[in-house]
């Protein structure tokens, strides 16, 4: 069977997916992912019917990088007898201002978007390495790169810019926005599931370990919260979120902190990990006793809610909200504390709809329907993919 191969690399884990190219769509095949890279290594994969194929838990020392992790995957594939690698596509957070669509991928490409490694340094080195690898063991397969900011590239000049002088503007320092991919999905899937929402205007909230919300109007990006770079807008899982840059300044002049310790301060010790001082990840901090992790879920609803209200200024008013991605998806808590800060802006959540995840979560008289939406970043890969190589392969 002919498959494409979906590959979204992340900082501490390699996601995939296979999808069979049948009767000219795609099915998916297998899902696996190893997590938990250096630390508690996991590989797990899944059947298209959920049946669970491997679930291996490794040492750190044997799979203590993101390269090991990519060595685990191809020697799985190796094993997986009657496939034929049509094309990989590949999730690549950074695309810069010169790359509105996905694109077929070579020397040239792989050099410009290496460029933009210091803009998403969790991001785009652990995206390019399994391209370079491909390139080195499976030449004759061609390569898609898939980017978080394409969705967002048409957004108005003044929303792109900021308030700088105009040449930082020419050079590329604008608001490029991210998890496009997981927002293009889902504005098609609301225009198959529900077309009368997807035609007006929309909040999606993509809240996992990075988070950012997007206003959608009639299915197209119009405002994004997230900036030049993944670390602005909502607070994070490891992330401050927008930051008044003065704090910046304040840290090189009178603490004297380079570069390299302000970078992993923002990238990697804020955030829910910062402000909580327990963990970056929401499960914990909803059941901790600790009055920190209170503080940390508190300021995340907090930010959470100002930030939609920032969007619906943005769309001028709002015609449904949509939750997604893995706080987003899994947790009805932080749902109903993100729902109570949007009661002026029409939202009522129905409690029992909550708790059981249904996709409407906002009761019959809710002025604002609330949705939830699991998002699926691989398939969108996988559909520019398909649509890019289905000619030349
Ligand atoms: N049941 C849950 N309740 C609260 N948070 C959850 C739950 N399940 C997952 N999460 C959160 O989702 C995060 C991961 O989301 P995900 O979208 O997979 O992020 P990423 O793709 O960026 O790694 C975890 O760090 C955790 O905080
Ligand atoms: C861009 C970004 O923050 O991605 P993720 O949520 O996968 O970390
Ligand atoms: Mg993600």
């Amino acid at each position: 069977m002919d498959v494409i191969l979906v590959v979204n690399a992340g900082s501490s884990s390699l996601k995939f997916q296979s999808f069979g190219l049948v009767d000219g769509g795609l099915q998916r095949r297998v899902r696996g992912q190893v997590d938990g890279i250096g630390v508690r290594p996991r590989l797990r994969i899944v059947d298209s019917a959920g049946a669970v194929l491997i679930d291996r838990s490794h040492e750190a020392a044997e799979i203590p990088d993101l390269p090991a992790a990519i060595g685990v995957l191809r020697d799985w594939l190796k094993t997986r007898k009657g496939i034929t690698l049509r094309a990989i596509g590949h999730r690549v957070v950074h695309g810069g201002p010169d790359f509105d669509r996905a694109v077929l991928i070579d020397e040239d490409i792989l050099n410009r978007l290496s460029r933009y490694q210091t803009l998403a340094p969790l991001h785009q080195p652990n995206n390019l390495a399994p391209i370079r690898l491909a390139m080195a063991i499976a030449p004759d397969a061609p390569q898609v790169a898939c980017f978080d900011t394409a969705f967002h590239r048409h957004h108005a000049e003044h929303v792109n810019c900021y308030a700088l002088p105009r040449a930082f503007y020419d050079e590329g320092i604008r608001r490029y926005g991210f998890h496009g991919l997981s927002y293009e999905y889902i504005a098609q899937a609301l225009s198959e599931t529900a077309p009368e929402i997807a035609e007006g205007r929309v909040i999606v909230a993509h809240l996992g370990s990075g988070a950012s919300m997007c206003a959608l109007q009639g299915g197209r990006s119009v405002e994004t919260t997230m900036g030049f770079t993944a670390l602005d807008g909502l607070p994070m899982g490891t992330r401050p979120g927008q930051l008044d840059p003065g704090v910046v300044l304040h840290l090189i002049e009178e603490k004297g902190m380079t570069p390299a310790e302000i970078t992993r301060l923002l990238y990697r010790e804020a955030g829910l990990k910062g402000l909580s001082g327990i963990s970056s990840d929401m499960r914990d901090l909803l059941t901790s006793p600790d009055p920190r992790a209170a503080l940390a879920i508190e300021h995340f609803a907090y930010r959470c809610g100002l930030h939609a209200g920032q969007l619906a200024a943005a769309l001028g008013g709002l015609d449904a909200f949509v939750f997604t991605a893995g706080i987003g998806e899994h947790s009805p808590e932080i749902r109903a504390r993100i729902a109570a800060r949007l009661a002026w802006l029409g939202a009522e959540i129905d409690p029992a709809a909550n708790a059981a995840g249904a996709t409407c979560i906002s009761t019959p008289a809710s002025r604002l329907p609330i949705l939830v939406i699991p998002t699926d970043e691989e398939r969108m890969i996988a559909r520019h993919t398909f649509a890019l190589t289905s000619g030349t392969t």
